[in-house]
């Protein structure tokens, strides 16, 4: 499959569904909550219809696993060599109380690993996204595109971590970096922000979903970075628990 020739579609739902989710923002919008405490708005609800829609008219035949859509049973997933991976809304906590920092997120899995991603931060207007072997973009909120690569330096001098859900095993990892900054950021931003080299290293030593990872895990590795569990694997996706083991994100030159 030539996934260069579908990004640009891809990036094109992700855009419509920001427009979406922008126009909520902006809104006087009601928080919800979900069975396991998580809020939901009816911004992930329509970014999830929006990006439905568009991917089933780029390929009718590629599943859909979405954050938001209805659980889908392991004897039916266990077949799928290739998915597309979405969150509607990752950091729906940073959307409800307004930071800016929540993102859309569409990727591509084969065979376990993300080969394409789309992240877009509608707040911020930004976004983010690679093919991986071809590289990664960012769109700034100018509208100019340029390439973006990790920074490759000797030691983890920037950190980035959650703002949201910073753990006591999450602040022992990083305890023992040495000097570095403290950069927080909410939801997938954190894998952009070391594509494009403003941060070194994001421990989670926590919960996290596949879909909140695999978008801009592709970035980051088009990017020239990685992430990969505490026992040196690489993350991967499609399994039938889809919560994450705890992994570490960075530059190549950390591993
Ligand atoms: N206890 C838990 N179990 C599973 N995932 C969790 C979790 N606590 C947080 N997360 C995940 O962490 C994401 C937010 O991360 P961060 O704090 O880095 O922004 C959430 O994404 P959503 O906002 O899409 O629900 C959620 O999926
Ligand atoms: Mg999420």
């Amino acid at each position: 499959m030539h996934y260069s020739s579908i990004l640009p579609d891809v990036i094109k739902v992700a855009d419509a569904a920001s427009e979406k989710v922008l126009h909520i923002y902006e809104s006087n919008f009601k928080v919800e909550y979900k069975e396991d405490q998580s809020p939901i708005t009816a911004a992930d609800i329509a970014s999830h219809e929006v990006i439905v829609q568009g991917l089933r008219s780029i390929s009718r035949d590629i599943p859909i696993l979405s954050e938001e859509g209805k659980s889908i049973p392991w004897e039916e997933r266990r077949h799928w060599h290739r998915f597309w991976l979405i969150d509607p809304i990752d950091g729906t906590k940073d959307f409800t109380q307004r930071t800016g920092e929540f993102t859309v997120n569409i990727a591509l899995i084969e065979n376990g690993e993300p080969v394409m991603g789309v992240v877009t931060a509608p707040a911020l207007k930004e976004a983010y996204w690679g093919v991986v072997g071809e590289g990664a973009y960012k769109r700034d909120r100018t509208g100019k595109v340029h390439r973006v690569r990790v920074a490759e330096p000797k030691e983890a001098k920037r950190v980035v971590a959650s703002k949201n859900h910073l753990n006591e095993e999450t602040r022992q990892f990083i305890d023992t970096l040495g000097d570095h900054e403290l950069v927080q950021a909410g939801s997938s931003l954190k894998f952009c922000r070391i594509a494009e080299g403003h941060a070194d290293i994001y421990p989670r030593l926590g919960p996290t979903c596949e879909w909140d990872t695999a978008a801009a895990h592709a970035v980051l590795l088009a990017a020239g970075g990685r992430i990969e569990t505490l026992e040196g694997e690489p993350l991967k996706y499609g399994k039938e628990n889809v919560l994450n083991p705890f992994f570490v994100a960075a530059g190549s030159w950390y591993f």
